[in-house]
């Protein structure tokens, strides 16, 4: 019961301009339990007057933000991190409740999720023009101003971090956001919205629309008076979305995920090859865009890479997120057959897996870790994102190898390593086609670090320094003096 309070509402409505207020069409969409499929609560499913109103609210906000002191900002946007860290258990339990993931994992996300909004309030008051040198007669400067009313599309995976991802360098950089979270998972991003409100962020800077992706997503990304897109998600709908995007000549940044590859050497620690592998494929039932779904483990140590794997995952326990377990149960029913569905054609394509490989017949959406082995490069299931807790293996036998095999692959979102070798690691790192690379730990790096992918993994790059300036346009100003 202390669990489900988390969830403070039978009803939540849309966020704009500070109030809370039904949906005009009063449509409303049911939000469920993972884990046991009963209804939590409704949201209010924005219609396309709602996410005009929205981004009409919104741009009315942009003068007075932007014009705000950057140091102002800044100190606005700490608040923010502390109101999310001192709410942090209730906004864990809303992740936990809406996505299923373990309570502990939620906590992490929720951490990342303050932390995001306290480093962009430090680049809030850093976003430094140059000065060009034409000569004497000329005063040249860059100014870095920002876009107006960005637009940004959350998926339902890792939703609170994800909302902060690119909300907090949007507003640090002077914008104003409207926000679609997925269908899934709205009351983390309403109530994150909420408490920046109480925090002091002014009204309008930050409005949140649940409602339906055809609906609200596509009416919000094509939107003539939205400046920019940020979108997490599928590859299908962030296609659809950057048409959007450039048919109204706005930037659009996508991530879209991957199927990462792990690389075990010979000379790798295999008791740490092992622990990674399971955290980086069963994390978030491994619903994670860069999991380290796909490994490839040289020949010569991998019988016991794959004893030591199989052993550790099938001690893995499997349940409610509230109970903290080592894996949840998936997102939705819907997801959970999409997954199923992949259980199947590995087992027609590979053969039985090593390990898993059903649903659970019990309440909610659980599907077993699964380890599918001697799994083929070029087989749909080593090729395609499942966006659960299935991991292929298979084989190499020397590094030119591992390298072709690994880049072998439509996306190029991230890549691991795992070796004692320091000129292996560098070499392999510089020879992989994937933005970020992972020597000897998985989900290394973290806000501060540069992440998004090559190939169709997407477009631009999120965290780090540089992400700011995916929220601001560059003015160049030429001065004669004479
Ligand atoms: N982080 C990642 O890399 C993620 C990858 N995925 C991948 O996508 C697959 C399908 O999941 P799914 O949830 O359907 O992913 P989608 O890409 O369809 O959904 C992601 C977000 O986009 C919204 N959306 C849907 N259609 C449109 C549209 N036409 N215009 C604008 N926004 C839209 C969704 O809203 P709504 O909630 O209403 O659908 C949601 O907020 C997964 O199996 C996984 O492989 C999914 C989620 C995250
Ligand atoms: C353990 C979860 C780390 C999340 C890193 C960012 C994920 C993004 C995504 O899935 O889109």
């Amino acid at each position: 019961m202390a669990q489900a309070s988390a969830i403070e509402s039978e009803e939540y409505g849309l966020w704009i301009d500070g109030t809370d207020r039904p949906a005009s069409g009063g449509r409303t969409l049911a939000v469920e339990n993972p884990a046991t499929g009963e209804v939590l609560t409704h949201v209010a499913a924005a219609t396309e007057a709602d996410v005009s109103a929205a981004v009409s609210v919104a741009a009315s906000a942009c003068d007075e933000w932007a014009a705000r002191v950057p140091k102002e900002r800044t100190r606005t946007l700490l608040a923010v991190a502390e109101a999310i860290r001192e709410h942090a258990d209730r906004l864990a339990r809303i992740e936990t409740l809406e996505n299923g993931k373990p309570l502990s994992e939620a906590r992490d996300q929720v951490r990342r999720c303050a932390r995001h909004f306290e480093y962009y309030a430090g680049e809030a008051d850093k976003i430094e023009g140059e000065s060009i040198p034409l000569g004497d007669d000329y005063v040249d400067y860059t100014r870095h101003e920002p876009l107006g009313v960005t637009a940004h599309i959350v998926p339902w995976n890792v939703p609170i971090y994800l909302f902060a991802r690119s909300v907090a360098p949007a507003l640090a950089a002077g914008n104003t956001a409207v926000v679609k979270p997925a269908e899934e998972t709205p009351v983390g991003a309403l109530t994150v919205a909420r408490l920046a409100e109480e925090a002091g962020l002014p009204s309008g800077v930050l409005n949140v629309i649940p409602g339906d992706g055809v609906e609200a997503g596509a009416t919000l990304t094509s939107h003539p008076d939205i400046d920019c897109v940020t979108f997490t998600g599928s590859g299908a709908t962030g296609r659809e979305v950057a048409k959007a995007a450039v048919s109204n000549v706005n930037e659009v940044h996508l991530e879209l995920g991957g199927k990462s590859p792990l690389l075990v050497f010979p000379d790798a620690d295999l008791g740490r090859a092992v622990e990674e592998t399971v955290s980086g494929i069963f994390t978030n039932a491994g619903q994670v865009c860069s999991a380290s779904s796909r490994v490839l483990v040289n020949e010569a140590v991998h019988d016991e890479y794959v004893d030591r794997l199989v052993d550790a995952v099938a001690g893995l326990s499997v349940g409610p997120g509230v109970d903290d377990p080592d894996v949840g149960p998936l997102v939705s029913g819907e997801h959970r057959e999409r997954v199923a569905e992949y259980l199947d054609l590995g087992r027609e394509t590979v053969g039985d897996p090593l390990v898993g490989g059903d649903t659970l017949d019990r309440p909610g959406y659980f599907v077993e870790p699964t380890v599918f082995d001697r799994v083929d490069n070029d087989s749909r299931i080593a090729q395609e994102e499942v966006f659960g807790p299935v991991l292929t293996v298979g084989a190499f036998a020397d590094e030119a190898e591992a390298v072709r095999l690994a880049n072998d692959t439509r996306y190029g979102l991230v890549a691991g390593v795992m070796t004692r070798d320091v000129g292996r690691a560098h070499r392999v790192a510089r020879d992989l086609d994937a933005g970020q690379i992972y020597v000897n730990e998985w989900f290394a790096g973290g806000n501060e670090t540069p992440f998004g992918g090559y190939k169709e993994s997407g477009i631009g790059r999120e965290n780090g320094r540089q992400a700011i300036h995916n929220y601001t346009q560059l003015k160049n100003v030429c001065v004669r003096l004479d």
